[in-house]
Formats: structure tokens, C-alpha cells, sequence
């Protein structure tokens, strides 16, 4: 029997759209929605399970799933011996450490002694014991942050994004203690045939970030300040230069990596760079 790659995905939550997307981005075409918990790829190997979160690396470890995606802060916690395969970078946020607005911070041994309450008992025991603080965890499995208010706790730690959530419980942020993003994990066993398929589906992912961090860009330039523009527009190989018709000039066309787009945009143009075309990318292969 050929093989099928078994992917868990979060069923609904902040990292379920992003990974409906990437895939979708990745052309492979599932069904989800309407309280399916499983579903069949029509174009791709795969078979799509939909569940809790947390449940996720658990699944991954025992091998009912060959990959999943969690946020690297779940599969820190859970502690499940999975392979982080690839970083996705969605669901960026923070787990950190938050009290009372009006209460006085010094630093993080003002947690001595006290309660705090929070989900992630594993990854805040770890970073207590490595800043030498005695204090006592109160896990709870939700809606941490009302915990100071009904006097369940002194303190919190719960994942930050915006910090609306902390806000409007009147809490304020005083130690960040772990960042996480979406991650891709596999089992640490798979088969060859099974890596066959990651290491396709990999490729895939690969292209479709490359596209979202790159921008495809034309310019007219004149041809006295081909030599400075060009520099600035390595391009995946190097740029294409064609002669404009207009005698004098020439067309370039190169692609630009997101971060230093505005830095470099802004010297093409003192070089004497004219009509800059500015075009989103889908797929890049190197
Ligand atoms: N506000 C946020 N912004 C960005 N990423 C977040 C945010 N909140 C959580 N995340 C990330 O998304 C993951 C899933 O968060 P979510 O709140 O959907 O979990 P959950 O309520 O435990 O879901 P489930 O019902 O599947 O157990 C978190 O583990 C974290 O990595
Ligand atoms: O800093 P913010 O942007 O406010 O985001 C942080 C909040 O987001 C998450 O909860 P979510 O809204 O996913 O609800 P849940 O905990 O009930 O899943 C997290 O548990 C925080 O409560
Ligand atoms: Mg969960």
C-alpha cells in the first residue's frame, strides 16, 4: 500500500486558519469545517485530523499522527520527544509573566511566595527554578487572567499577543519567560517512504515563504547608474537588464528580500531609478 502522511491540525482556534491556508498554499486541497474531525486529501498523500491543541505533540509522539502543527510553547510543555521540523511563523506571541496593575514590581524575586496561576506549569517551574524563586504554581486550563481578580493567585502567566487580553483584566506584563510561533513537528521514526512525502511537503512550505518574504521588482534605470542599481538588486541569481526604448535607458527585474526593501528602495532611487513596479510573488524555488 502506498503510503499516506497523517497530519493533526488544531480544529478551531488561533492556529487553525494559518494552517488551513499554508496547505492551501501549498495546493494540497482537504474539506474542513461543519464538526469534521477528518479528512482526505484529494490531490496530496495525506489524511487531516482535527483536534485540541494540546493533544497534539501526544498524538505526534505515539505515531496516530506522522506531523502536526502546534505552537512551540505547547510542544515545549507537553515535553513529548517529537522533531520540530520547520518554524511557520504564524501565531507569534508570548508566555509571560503578568500581576496586578497597581502592584509594585522590583523584579522577578517578588514572586516569592506567592500563587501564580497559569496553564503552562512545566515551562514557568523550569524558568522559576532557574532564577532561584520559590513561589507556588496553580494550574488552571483557562481564562488565566481573571485569576488575581477572584483572588485565586497573585500573579499570572498565559501567552501575550496584542496585551488587550492582560489590559482589560487590569493586569500588567513584568517578565516575558518563553516567545513561540507555529511549528511543524514529525515523529522521530518515520519511514522512508513517509520522509519521502515530508521532505515534498517541506519543499512546498519552503517556497510559499520564501514568496511571502520576497517581492518581485522593476525599474527603469539609466544606464550611467546600471552598476550602483544592479549591486543593490542582487536577485536570486542576478538581475535581468534589458534595454529600454527610450536610448539612455534600461529596464531591470530582480527580486528583493522583504526586510531590506525599504532601506533599499530608498538608495535605487537616489541612484536615479525611475517607475519602480513593486509585485507580490507566489512561489519562489531556488
Ligand atoms: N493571542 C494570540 N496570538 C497569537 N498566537 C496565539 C495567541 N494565543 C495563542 N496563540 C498560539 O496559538 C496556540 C493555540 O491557541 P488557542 O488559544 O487557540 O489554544 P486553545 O484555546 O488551547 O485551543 P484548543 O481548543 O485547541 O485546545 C497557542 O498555544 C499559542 O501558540
Ligand atoms: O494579548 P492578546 O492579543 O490579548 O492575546 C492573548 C490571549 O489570547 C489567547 O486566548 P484566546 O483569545 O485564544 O482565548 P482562549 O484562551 O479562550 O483560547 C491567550 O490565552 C490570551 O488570553
Ligand atoms: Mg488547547
Amino acid at each position: 500500500m502506498s503510503s499516506v502522511l497523517r497530519i493533526a491540525l488544531q480544529k478551531s482556534g488561533r492556529l487553525s486558519e494559518d494552517s488551513y491556508q499554508l496547505f492551501k498554499e501549498c495546493g494540497i486541497r482537504f474539506d474542513y469545517g461543519t464538526g469534521k474531525l477528518k479528512s482526505v486529501s484529494s490531490n496530496f498523500p495525506a489524511e487531516f485530523l482535527f483536534l485540541r491543541d494540546d493533544d497534539i505533540p501526544g498524538y505526534v509522539e505515539d505515531g496516530v499522527a506522522d506531523l502536526g502543527i502546534v505552537g512551540e510553547n505547547v510542544a515545549v510543555e507537553t515535553g513529548r520527544p517529537v522533531k520540530t521540523v520547520h518554524k511557520l511563523g504564524f501565531s507569534k506571541c508570548r508566555l509571560s509573566i503578568a500581576i496586578p496593575r497597581g502592584t509594585d514590581w522590583t523584579g522577578i524575586h517578588n514572586l516569592d511566595g506567592k500563587n501564580i496561576a497559569t496553564s503552562y506549569p512545566n515551562l514557568l517551574g523550569r524558568y522559576l527554578a532557574g532564577q532561584g524563586v520559590r513561589a507556588e504554581i496553580h494550574e488552571i486550563s483557562g481564562s488565566v487572567e481573571i485569576a488575581p481578580s477572584i483572588g485565586l493567585a497573585e500573579a499570572v502567566c498565559d501567552i501575550v499577543s496584542s496585551g488587550s487580553t492582560l489590559m482589560s483584566n487590569g493586569l500588567k506584563e513584568v517578565e516575558t519567560i518563553f516567545r513561540s510561533e507555529a511549528i511543524l513537528i514529525s515523529r522521530p521514526d518515520l519511514d522512508a517512504d513517509k520522509q519521502v512525502l515530508v521532505d515534498k511537503l517541506l519543499f512546498r512550505i519552503k517556497s510559499v515563504q520564501a514568496a511571502k518574504n520576497n517581492k518581485y521588482i522593476v525599474l527603469n534605470a539609466p544606464n550611467h547608474a546600471l552598476g550602483q542599481i544592479t549591486a543593490l538588486l542582487p536577485g536570486m541569481k542576478s538581475p535581468t537588464v534589458t534595454p529600454l526604448a527610450t536610448e539612455g535607458w534600461s529596464s531591470v527585474h530582480s527580486v528583493l528580500n522583504e526586510n531590506e526593501f525599504w532601506e533599499n528602495i530608498e538608495a535605487i532611487r537616489a541612484a536615479g531609478a525611475e517607475g519602480i513596479l513593486v509585485i507580490p510573488i507566489e512561489k519562489m524555488i531556488y
